[in-house]
């Protein structure tokens, strides 16, 4: 399978990562475009090739992902417009921006997907989800999916709903970041040294989304079950709930679906 990436950043590099260790694709089957020169040489370290030449990159590739920022997507579509050809399928990653829009710059008829994955599938533990444009074809989902699955989980979402899975799965690692983070200091603070404490709190919001994921069971059951009467548990989790913890999630989930759908007003618009 040979794949494009226009914009060779920080997601378009995690993406090659996952990619490759799976072995989905070769490296050298993977084109990647940048305007920058020190972003081509730090992925071209992946062993993929790389050009200055956006058009290059549609040109020798089915496939092409689009990894720039959510304001320039418009434009590079324009840019590479007039050497589209029927072969080719544009998969963004970009937040807020539309299939519609997609389809409005892009040559008519062409074949879009618009894809939300996180940083995670760097170590094929992505959460991904994707919503077909209007002339994607079954075979473009199939294979989508396929690469997708590669480098972790993928959800069909109607496009209305793309927005939030920014704020959640999109954003979420850093979310889950800051979280190991606190536990962590939590660790360091009653006793435990660094590394340790980090490693800890990692491993334990794994085993927590393991179960979640692996186990027929409702997530506060399972609760229920770390919690004894009178017990550790209980008493952190009080302090947890006094400061607003889940609610305070919710705010982040809402605020992050809420800044895509306004990058979504911004960079939408028609009026070029
Ligand atoms: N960072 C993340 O965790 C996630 C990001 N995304 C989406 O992925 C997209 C890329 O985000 P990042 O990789 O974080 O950003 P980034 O800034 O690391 O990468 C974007 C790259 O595009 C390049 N670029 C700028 N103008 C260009 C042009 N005209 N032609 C070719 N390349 C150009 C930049 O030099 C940069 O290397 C964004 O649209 C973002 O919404 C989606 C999911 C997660
Ligand atoms: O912060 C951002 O805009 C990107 C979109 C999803 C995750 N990071």
């Amino acid at each position: 399978m040979k794949v494009g990436f226009i914009g060779a950043g920080k997601m378009a590099k995690a993406l090659c990562q996952g990619f490759i260790s799976t072995g989905l694709i070769n490296k050298s089957e993977i084109l990647a475009s940048d305007i920058n020169p020190s972003k081509l040489k730090e992925i071209s370290r992946l062993g993929v090739q790389t050009t200055s030449c956006n058009r290059e990159v549609v040109k020798k590739n089915d496939i092409v992902y689009v990894a720039v920022k959510p304001p320039l997507v418009r434009e590079v579509l324009r840019e590479v417009s007039p050497v589209v050809n029927p072969s080719n399928l544009f998969v963004s990653i970009a937040a807020g921006i539309t299939t519609k829009t997609m389809e409005e710059v892009l040559p008519k008829g062409c074949r879009v997907i618009r894809v939300m994955p996180n940083i995670a599938v760097v170590v094929q533990a992505g959460a991904c989800a994707y919503t077909p444009g209007t002339s994607a074809k079954n075979e473009d989902v199939e294979v989508v999916t396929q690469m997708l699955t590669c480098v972790g989980s993928v959800e069909e979402i109607p496009e209305e709903l793309m927005d939030t899975v920014t704020g959640l799965s999109g954003n979420g690692p850093a979310y889950g970041f800051i979280t190991i983070q606190g536990l962590a200091d939590g660790g360091v603070k009653m006793g435990l040294n660094r590394e340790q404490s980090t490693r800890l709190a990692a491993q334990l919001l794994l085993g927590a989304a393991k179960m979640v994921l692996g186990i027929d069971s409702h997530p506060e059951q399972m609760k229920d079950e770390v919690c004894s009467p009178g017990g550790t548990s209980i008493h952190a989790l009080h302090k947890l709930e006094k400061s607003g913890f889940r609610a305070a999630l919710v705010d982040a989930v809402e605020a992050g679906t809420l800044r895509s759908k306004e990058l979504g007003k911004l960079f939408n618009k028609t009026a070029d």
